[in-house]
């Protein structure tokens, strides 16, 4: 309420959720006293306001509790005072009296609507969350950045290696059509052996802690794609020149060409959404594919096997001379189909955890 017997300054104000703040328009404040008493403010100083170099007061009652304490600092040109709500509320007004004093207008400079301000609001929520996430997982884990930074190596090369085979078989399909499909084996196979054994990492990656992929996921694909290429492909001769062995490269490649690049940019918190689309995506054709193909393989190295006694076992005289490695093959085909159909699930289920914590951001 202000006392017209006195001279009062212009007052400005504007809140926040968690305060009210006011701009009293005094020249060179001196003799500054400002006090709280049961939810009213008291302001009288000396200073030069609109009426000249005189003294000035006010008080204001608010509409809702604040606390007893005032914050206030005064500069050259103006008295600048904080006062705290108790509660986070939006206030309707700024005063109890529901006619606005004539000397407080709204300070239009600090000026905020109520979803202004929980904007601003949520703003410093997130950056103080992600600020405490930052420390805390550099508090809890000294070596991330190496660990990152191998994990990224480890990606990138394994990227170009996967590249340099898909290029290279895309090229020679295009230059030389279908009968790109018999020589693929020895064009690539040196740099599928490669990566195929550094893959093995991907094994011990997750025993070491290093990413959340699951143990029992990626020691089937390893095992997998490797029983493939060192045993029915690297071992048999006859087989490096069939065609199915363009299918099986090319259908491994083509997702690693999006899966390592994604595993990169996670490496540096970084997210391009239409290859993580693509990562989460396009295994759901590529995978059934892959172990036909792969189905294919063991099934034409069968016969091979029978013949060549390869890898076969040696059986008491009795029962023959020795078991076939083709029927160990036929428990393999049997595994695999189950292996694709544990995978499928779980790539199912890490596409459905992917894109339902997106749309959760999102929202
Ligand atoms: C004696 C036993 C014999 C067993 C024989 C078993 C035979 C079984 C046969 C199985 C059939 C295999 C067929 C296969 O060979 C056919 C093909 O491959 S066809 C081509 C299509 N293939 C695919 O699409 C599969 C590609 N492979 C994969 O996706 C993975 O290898 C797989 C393990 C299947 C799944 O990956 P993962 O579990 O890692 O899921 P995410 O990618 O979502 O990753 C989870 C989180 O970990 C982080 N991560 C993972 N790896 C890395 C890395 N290298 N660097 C950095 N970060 C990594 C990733 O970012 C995720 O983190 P966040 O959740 O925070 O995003």
């Amino acid at each position: 309420m202000s006392n017209t017997q006195t001279l009062t300054p212009h007052v400005y104000w504007a809140q926040r959720h968690g305060d009210v703040q006011l701009r009293v328009d005094l020249c060179d404040a001196e003799n500054l006293d400002i006090s709280l008493q049961e939810n009213t403010l008291h302001f009288k100083a000396q200073g030069h306001g609109a009426r000249g170099d005189n003294e000035y007061q006010f008080t204001l009652e608010f509409l809702e509790p604040v606390l007893p304490k005032v914050l206030h600092k005064s500069t050259q040109r103006q008295v600048n005072i904080k006062v705290l709500k108790k509660e986070e509320v939006w206030w309707s007004r700024l005063t109890r009296q529901e006619k606005k004093p004539l000397f407080l207008a709204p300070d239009f400079d600090r000026w905020q609507d109520e979803s202004d301000a929980e904007k601003e609001l949520h703003e410093k929520e997130e950056k103080r969350i992600n600020k405490i996430s930052v420390e805390t997982r550099i508090r809890k884990d000294p070596y991330l950045g190496l660990k990152k930074g191998y994990l990224f190596m480890y990606n990138l090369v394994q990227f170009l290696g996967f590249s340099w085979i898909f290029v290279n078989m895309t090229v020679r399909l295009f230059i030389l059509g279908q009968d790109s499909f018999y020589d693929t084996f020895h064009t690539t196979a040196d740099m599928m052996y490669f990566c195929q054994m550094m893959a093995v990492i991907e094994i011990i990656n997750p025993l070491l802690g290093l990413v959340k992929t699951g143990f029992f996921p990626a020691m089937l694909q390893v095992t997998g794609r490797n029983v493939i290429l060192f045993v029915i492909l690297g071992s048999l001769e006859q087989m490096q020149s069939k065609s199915v062995v363009f299918f099986v490269f090319y259908l491994w490649s083509t997702i690693e060409i999006f899966r390592y690049p994604f595993y990169m940019l996670a490496c540096i918190d970084t997210e391009w959404k239409l290859l993580t689309w693509v990562r989460y995506t396009i295994w759901i054709p590529l995978y059934p594919l892959g172990v036909v193909a792969e189905a294919v393989a063991v099934i034409q190295a069968m016969p091979i096997f029978d013949e060549t006694r390869l890898y076969s076992l040696p059986l008491p005289k009795a029962l023959g001379q020795s078991l076939s490695f083709s029927y160990t093959l036929q428990v393999y085909l049997i595994i695999m189909f189950l292996g694709l159909f544990v995978n499928f699930r779980h790539l199912y289920k890490q596409r459905k955890r992917r894109f339902r914590s997106r749309k959760r951001k999102a929202i």
